[in-house]
């Protein structure tokens, strides 16, 4: 690859800059260019109903600068603003800005789709960078500045006859790649043009049109941008970052750190080429450090389909927050540490959010319905564990958890991921459901002590063994050793060990199942077996789950020795 065809573009040398040591704070004023920059990067640009349909998604975001089109470009960019004035669909609190290039016929056919509005930003732009001057414009940079001059000039004569107000937004399109101190000037020329004040403030929006250096020498530009403004108060300083580099959400950070008060974004980054930056990443990185983001983004999926469905374009799986894998975890490790993360979270009860590889409460977006844990042959115990208690209910003891997650390897070896419906029909295939040789028939369980006396209990067991109807009777200090003597009247049980035994309910209220597990271990041998039950008596699940263990034993240990 001929790396030499392309040159890195020339650095401004700014040696005493401030923004590395800054911390964002606030969240800037957004404005969000979905309808604009957004909209002509598609392949088929929106309709009028899925403009509206979006409009609204950004008014109920909580946008209150929204870019709605390029009125004087075309007759559905005009007759979108007029609809949104004429349907009175503008609330008070929203102001919505045009884009028109620099172009007197374009500038007058703007102001005249602006009829009835109450208050509008009218954006101007003309390229000032070195190459388009050069290829495009074919002019001197006294030329490309007298470009801004007339098209200010206009605006400013035709505000004064429009009822209310207008804000003037001027951009040096491809800032990033223009000479620093000639965006200054033709900046300056605009802003005396325009006889800007701290209390006639423009906005002065430098675009990264195009990406082309790391985000630090854009904060660079930035920064020297709004150190060199004659008067910094009578600017309200814009970004309007894109992402050729793949940086654009780094970009807009330090340039916020850099000084910017303002940013034009997109929606998960539409936008030409690779897109502008995308608001919803930037917004919610502040969110999640504590801080507020003026929007409200906290219904993740419907902000999707809405989106999807205006511009037919697709969510990545990876995109931040947004995208259907970001709150998945496949690997072994990552579910152990979310699974206890998660435990942990709860048992604090402090509502401070700390869990191990989630950077955002996943519930904080609407998205706590989805699997937080998917299991396919990376995983290991904790995320098998987690899917059967998160979504079934079961608090599986630490050993049975590695038995079962051997079980779920071996079929996501063959099978790939492997879903919640399918581990949960495994485990009770592998556990519940066992019947041979021992079958469950019945139970009771008799309270016998005598008053004042120790508690003693007399269980009487029916099972099936190999077929045959069998009544066990066991005596014990409670119940689960009264079951258990009552088994060790059948040779097989008599030469267990019980190991481990542990219960809980499986859904709160009284009718609720009750899940046991116990775990057996034949005399002489090393393995253990863990059998299940579940019922909604405590006792028969505890029977249940011996018999279970026995029918592991006998399928996994008598018949392999
Ligand atoms: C970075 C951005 O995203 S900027 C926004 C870009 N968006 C769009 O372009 C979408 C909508 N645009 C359009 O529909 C069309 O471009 C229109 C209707 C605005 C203008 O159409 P046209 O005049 O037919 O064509 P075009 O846009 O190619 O204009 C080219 C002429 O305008 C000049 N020009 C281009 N941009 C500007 C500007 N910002 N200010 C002044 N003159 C400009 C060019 O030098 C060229 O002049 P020439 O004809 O003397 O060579
Ligand atoms: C009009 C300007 C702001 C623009 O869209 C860009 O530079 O990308």
């Amino acid at each position: 690859m001929n790396y030499k065809k392309y040159k890195k573009f020339e650095t401004i040398k700014l040696t005493d800059r401030t923004w590395p040591d800054r911390e964002i704070e606030q969240a800037p004023v957004w404005c969000s260019v979905d309808l604009r920059d957004g909209n002509q990067a598609l392949i088929t640009p929106m309709d009028i109903d899925e403009k509206v349909e979006m409009f609204q998604l950004l008014v109920h975001l909580g946008f209150k600068e929204i870019e709605v089109g390029f009125p004087s470009s075309s007759q559905i960019e005009y007759d979108f603003l007029r609809l949104l004035i004429e349907k009175d669909l503008i609330p008070d609190d929203v102001t919505v800005q045009v884009l028109t290039q620099a172009r007197e016929h374009l500038i007058k056919r703007t102001f005249e789709s602006l009829k009835g509005l109450k208050r509008a930003i009218v954006h101007i732009y003309n390229s000032t960078s070195v190459l388009q001057r050069d290829v495009v414009f074919h002019k001197s940079k006294e030329e490309i500045k007298q470009i801004a001059i007339d098209g200010t000039k206009l605006v400013k004569e035709l505000s004064q006859e429009f009822d209310e107000e207008v804000i003037l937004e001027y951009s040096p399109e491809s800032f990033t790649g223009t000479e620093v101190d000639y965006a200054m000037e033709v900046c300056e020329a605009v802003l005396d043009t325009w006889e800007a004040s701290p209390e006639r403030k423009v906005i002065i929006n430098l675009p990264s049109t195009v990406e082309m250096d790391t985000p630090n020498v854009y904060a660079d530009q930035i920064e020297w941008m709004c150190r060199h403004f004659k008067d910094r108060d009578r600017v309200i300083v814009s970004v309007h970052p894109h992402n050729d580099r793949g940086c654009g959400v780094a970009t807009t950070e330090l340039a916020l750190l850099a000084g910017a008060d303002r940013v034009e974004g997109t929606l998960f980054g539409n936008g030409e080429r690779t897109g502008n930056v995308d608001i919803i990443t930037l917004a919610l990185n502040m969110f999640t450090h504590g801080i507020d983001p003026k929007l409200e983004l906290g219904q993740m999926n419907q902000i999707k389909n809405i989106y999807e469905k205006c511009t037919k374009m697709e969510v990545p799986p990876r995109q931040p927050y947004a995208g259907e894998l970001v709150f998945t975890a496949f690997s072994g490790s990552h579910q152990d540490a979310i699974n206890k993360g998660m435990y942990a979270y709860h048992q604090r009860g402090e509502g401070i959010w700390e869990v191990p590889y989630l950077p955002i409460d996943p519930a904080d977006l609407n998205r706590q319905y989805e699997p937080i844990v998917r299991i396919n042959s990376q995983s290991g115990k904790g995320g098998v564990a987690f899917v059967m208690d998160t979504v079934f209910g079961y608090h599986l003891p630490k050993a049975l958890q590695a038995d079962f997650a051997k079980a779920i390897q071996n079929i996501s070896e063959i099978e790939g991921e492997v879903s919640p419906e399918r581990i949960y029909d495994t485990f009770k295939k592998e556990y519940i459901d066992l019947e041979y040789p021992y079958k469950f028939i019945k139970q009771r369980l008799i309270d016998i002590s005598e008053e004042d006396g120790e508690h003693e209990r007399r269980a009487e067991v029916t099972i099936e063994d190999h077929g045959e109807v069998k009544t066990l009777v066991g005596y014990g200090n409670g119940p689960i050793d009264a079951v258990k003597n009552a088994f060790n009247s059948t040779e097989d049980f008599l030469y267990t060990d019980l190991i481990d035994y542990s219960e809980h309910a499986l859904t709160a209220g009284s009718n609720s199942k009750a899940a046991a597990y116990v775990q057996l271990r034949p005399q002489g041998e090393e393995k253990c077996e863990y059998g299940v039950g579940v019922h909604l008596n405590i006792t028969t699940a505890t029977i249940k789950a011996m018999i279970s263990a026995m029918n592991r034993i006998y399928k996994n240990i008598k018949k392999e020795g």
